[in-house]
């Protein structure tokens, strides 16, 4: 049996299952509210993760009648680039700057400026971005030098997850892409960037592949969690490299679009391919050997949900999905566009604002929901425009996250996309993928390909219906952005 455990945004959920990919149990709890003190911070205190993981595996334990020992191993994955500061007893220094903070963009300047746009994507394969962790530790340093002058670790979410569990820091590739400190293309922490941005090589864990064996279950960490001592932890990845492995995405020409909180379209690479103007993000995969691009919409799934809490309290996103149906395909002229933390692909601006465009007097409730849903694709649409320029290949495209759940967002990201998508059997994410990272480490797959190939199977596939009428729509959608950049700035 392996246990999966997904430190996500909303909340931290383990999954257990067995050799043969049976789900034998699952158990979630929520985190607590991001806290967001002015606009565009985000942060989570990292103690309530480890509380919420300590719930998730005890109550997927129970579930499961499963004693502690049945464990093989487990496999961490989770939210990406979160900057947790430990000092050097191991103390949480200040609560996580998580993925979606926006402050840091003059630290971005500073940094690009520092180490050259072309310089920093030939280093690290990838652009300074207020997402990624590197940038949150440069406003530590500037803002807060008090707590910078404690560090003595730094680590990502799910990481400091597995430190409370093990007393080992440690990071996979595919995770410790997205801080900017790795030097991608060589799967080694870049040194160079972390003199450069002054940052000690000494703070940074130690690094791992993905289905790699890194620690094992402390005492400490198997009184907490009803785990064995002495149970093998794998090295895990990042949620959307995990989530990857648990689609089946390893080899050119794959694609998942997956839509939680954020949206990411997600492509398997045999090499590191850049993009240079870096709009596309190029890491590691969780599969050794391995790379991928992805393009990522900061608020996907959080578009649907921030409806669904401001303007229609008390529906659930089924009755808010049946309402969408009753409005046309291209939900009347009416549009979205989802960004409302900013925009990462393709405009790379965390100034962009979310806004409703084109409404009129016969616009209903269900046309607002519907938009919301379309507005969503067509932002992950745009990853696709960009594989097309960069000629990544799409040979097929499956479905991931919370907007793969109900019908009417498989079909509308099935005429966005213009292409059939495929839905899977399991629904389980990024846990799924993490415990076949874990179940490869500990050899009951010979590598994470053969892990695949055994467990993940396509349910159903959808047809375009509407390919035309989206297609329509979304040139349209393409020219709000730059209409409006100007007043969102302001
Ligand atoms: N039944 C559903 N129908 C349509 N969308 C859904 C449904 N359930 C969840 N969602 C969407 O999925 C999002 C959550 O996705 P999930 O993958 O569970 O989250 P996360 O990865 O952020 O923890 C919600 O915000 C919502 O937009
Ligand atoms: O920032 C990224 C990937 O680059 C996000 O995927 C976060 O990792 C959060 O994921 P969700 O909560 O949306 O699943």
């Amino acid at each position: 049996m392996f246990l999966g455990v997904d430190v996500g945004t909303g909340g931290t959920r383990a999954v257990l299952i067995d050799r043969a990919d049976r789900l034998i149990a699952s158990h979630a709890a929520e985190h607590a509210p991001i806290r967001s003190e002015h606009i565009g911070w985000a942060e989570q205190d990292p103690e309530d993760w480890w509380r919420a993981a300590r719930e998730a595996i005890t109550g997927a334990m129970a579930a499961s009648g499963l004693a502690g020992n049945e464990i093989e191993a487990v496999g961490l994955t989770g939210q990406m680039h979160g900057c947790v500061m430990l000092d050097a007893s191991g103390n949480v220094l200040r609560p996580a700057l998580i993925w979606c903070d926006q402050r840091t963009q003059p630290e971005c300047d500073w940094l690009t400026e520092k180490i050259g746009f072309e310089r920093l994507i030939e280093l690290t394969c990838n652009p300074a971005l207020p997402n990624f962790t590197l940038t949150k530790l440069l406003w530590v340093r500037k803002h807060q030098p008090e707590i910078f002058s404690k560090i003595a670790h730094v680590l990502c979410p799910k990481d400091y997850v597995r430190y409370r569990m093990t007393g080992e820091f440690a990071m996979d590739m595919q995770e410790a892409s997205g801080t900017l400190l790795l030097d991608v293309a060589h799967r080694r922490w870049s040194t160079e960037v972390a003199e450069a941005a002054g940052i000690p090589m000494q703070w940074l864990p130690r690094l791992f592949e993905g289905p790699e064996i890194c620690a094992r279950i402390s005492e400490a960490g198997a009184g907490a969690t009803g785990l064995a001592a002495g149970t093998p932890v794998a090295a895990g990845a990042g949620d959307q490299g995990a989530g990857a492995v648990g689609m089946g995405i390893l080899a050119p020409g794959s694609v998942s679009a997956t839509i939680g909180t954020s949206g990411v379209v997600f492509a398997a690479t045999d090499s590191p391919a850049k993009d240079r103007l870096g709009r596309l993000h190029t890491f590691c995969h969780a599969a050794p050997g391995r790379w991928h691009v992805m393009g990522v919409t900061n608020g996907a799934g959080l578009s649907l949900r921030y409806f669904r809490d401001t303007f229609a309290i008390g529906m659930n996103y089924d009755e808010l999905s049946a309402l969408a149906a009753t409005a046309p395909a291209g939900s009347d002229g009416l549009m979205w566009t989802p960004y409302l933390f900013g925009e990462r692909t393709p405009h790379l601006d965390p100034n962009a604002r979310a806004a409703f465009v084109g409404i009129t007097a016969s616009h209903t409730r269900a046309h607002f929901v519907r938009a919301v849903l379309e507005g969503v694709a067509f932002s992950l649409r745009d990853t696709f425009t960009l594989f097309e320029e960069l000629h990544v290949p799409v040979k097929a495209i499956r479905l991931g996250g919370g907007g793969a759940r109900g019908p009417l967002w498989r079909q509308i990201q099935a005429d966005v996309y213009g292409q059939p998508v495929e839905i899977l059997e399991a629904e389980e994410g990024g846990a799924f993928g993490a415990a076949l990272l874990a179940g490869t480490g500990v050899g009951a797959w010979s590598n994470v390909e053969e892990a695949c190939a055994a467990t993940v199977r396509v349910a159903s596939t959808v047809a375009p219906k509407d390919a035309a009428t989206m297609n329509a729509a979304y040139k349209q959608y393409r020219r709000i952005y730059p209409a409006l950049k100007e007043i969102a700035k302001a």
